[in-house]
């Protein structure tokens, strides 16, 4: 079974979409990027054109590419002290000259709709999440549309980013998963990712999962923005080698990186709806 990404975004846009103009908040997403990567800008506008669908605002800022720590500081203590922005997206990598941890925390943490601050981290490893990381959050949602269960099942994540592979590991765990994280370190990693009844991988090595790292039937979860030899996109799975193997799989594209999207939505109205404090928002 493929699990197709883009179709349940497409259904969560949706839905979100009737949600937001139920609500008549208007949520507002500021996005910050630092220079000019020509994939970073494409990954900014789509999230622009994703706000555009839905009914968010959105405005976005680009700084230049020599912008100091303090200039991007700055920056955000605006959006912080804005009541018109209820979401912040600082675009990563940030250029090496930047302090990206400081940035991160600069972030007031109910805006802070990747949840990438210390503070939303912390909440989800204690087990009760206001922001989740949009990536892995994305899967969580993709593994229940598809009715994919995790209480009780093995989850092996191979990655330990903060922005993927740690908070992967959380919101499996929370989902009563049993969860291993693995990493370039890790030995004998191929028999823990055969042991995987859930492999997640988050690489960044195309075609790194082959057949023989998969057990029968599990279900795989692509996270890889890769380019093969041919310069086309692909994911760290190779996915026409695996797919027979596994009992669900994502494609790249089309798998994991709309649902990244979708729960940015997702969360920026959760932001909004924070902003009224609406008491049936937890914080
Ligand atoms: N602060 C921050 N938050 C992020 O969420 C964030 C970030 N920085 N930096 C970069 C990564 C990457 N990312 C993707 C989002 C969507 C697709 C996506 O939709 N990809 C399409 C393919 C697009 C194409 O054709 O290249 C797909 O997989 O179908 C991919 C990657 C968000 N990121």
């Amino acid at each position: 079974m493929i699990l197709d990404g883009k179709a349940v975004s497409e259904k969560r846009l949706e839905i979100l979409k009737e949600q937001i103009e139920e609500s008549r908040l208007y949520p507002r997403l500021a996005t910050v990027i630092v220079g000019t990567d020509p994939a970073s800008q494409m990954y900014v506008r789509m999230k622009h054109r994703a706000c555009e669908r839905v009914g968010i605002g959105s405005i976005g800022i680009e700084l230049p590419e020599d912008a100091t720590t303090e200039r991007v500081l700055e920056t955000i203590n605006r959006l912080n002290n804005d009541p018109d922005i209820d979401g912040i997206l600082v675009q990563l990598p940030l250029p090496a000259q930047v302090d990206t941890t400081r940035v991160i925390e600069a972030v007031a943490p109910e805006k802070d709709v990747d949840g990438f601050h210390p503070c939303n981290l912390g909440r989800l490893l204690a087990g009760s999440p206001v922001f989740a990381p949009c990536t892995p959050q994305g899967i969580m949602t993709i593994l229940k549309e598809y009715a994919i269960p995790t209480a009780g099942q093995r989850a092996v994540v191979v990655g330990r980013s903060i922005d993927v592979g740690r908070p992967m590991a959380a919101l499996l765990l929370n989902a009563d998963a049993t969860v291993t994280i693995c990493h370039s370190k890790t030995r004998n990693l191929e028999a823990e990712m055969r042991s995987a009844d859930i492999l997640i991988s988050a690489v960044g090595r195309a075609k790194f999962v082959k057949p023989d790292m998969v057990k029968e039937g599990a279900t795989v979860i692509d996270v890889g923005i890769n380019h093969d030899e041919q310069g086309k996109l692909c994911g760290d799975v190779d996915f026409e080698a695996v797919r027979d193997r596994a009992g669900a799989i994502t494609p790249v594209p089309g798998g994991v990186g709309p649902m990244t999207i979708a729960t940015l939505m997702e969360n920026t109205f959760k932001a909004a709806k924070l902003r009224t404090c609406d008491s049936t928002v937890r914080l």
